[in-house]
């Protein structure tokens, strides 16, 4: 959809409720369309193009832990915000990838319409993809506004998803020690 039809689309919205001549909401569809373009940046980039070739050889293979990543998506099933904390660790086999790629790829997924358990998949798989590291492992832990907002409004629940690939799925001391070092163990 093109800026203009965006913006059309937002005008038709906020007309259904509220003058749209008054002045604090005459560039309001323009501005609203720029924001969505922001939120869903992600569907015009690829992780390829983010990550930049940033692939190093490397012997270290010991996990190699990214905590605290800040997460800010929208959920597809209402449209508003869920945001949290990715967690990402991987046990490299030959190569590491530069350290702002993490985030870089986690923002590549989250800058779209989502559910929380697909992009907590879609940054594993990636990152599992990109390194052919010996193990994965993702934890999210996110708020979902349309949780909060509307709805059952529950203001406290958190939810956790994870992906554990290779050797976080098949050795639990390599999950323990991922979980030790995002500090949940
Ligand atoms: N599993 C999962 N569910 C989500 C996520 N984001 C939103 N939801 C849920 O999607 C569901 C949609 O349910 P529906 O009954 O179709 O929609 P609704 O009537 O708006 O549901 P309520 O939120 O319960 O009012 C809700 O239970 C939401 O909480 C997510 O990331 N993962
Ligand atoms: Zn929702």
């Amino acid at each position: 959809m093109s800026e203009k039809n965006l913006q059309q689309a937002y005008a038709e919205i906020i007309g259904s409720r509220d003058d749209l001549t008054r002045p604090g909401l005459v560039d309001t569809p323009k501005r609203a369309a720029k924001a969505f373009d922001f939120l869903t940046q992600g569907y015009h980039k690829t992780v390829e193009e983010v990550v930049n070739g940033a692939l190093f050889p490397s012997d270290n293979s010991e996990m190699i832990v990214v905590r605290d990543i800040e997460l800010y998506s929208l959920c597809e099933h209402h449209i508003l915000p869920f945001t949290g904390k990715c967690h990402v660790a991987y046990v490299p086999s030959g190569r590491v990838i530069g350290l702002s790629k993490i985030a870089r790829i986690v923002d590549v997924f989250a800058r779209r319409l989502q559910i929380q358990e697909n992009l907590t998949v879609q940054i594993a798989d990636a990152v599992r993809e990109l390194t052919d590291a010996q193990g994965v492992g993702v934890i999210i832990e996110a708020k979902h506004m349309c949780m909060m907002m509307r709805g059952v409004e529950k203001q406290n629940s958190v939810m956790k998803t994870s992906t554990m690939l290779g050797s976080f799925r098949d050795c639990a001391e390599t999950r323990y020690e991922f979980l030790a070092l995002i500090g949940q163990k």
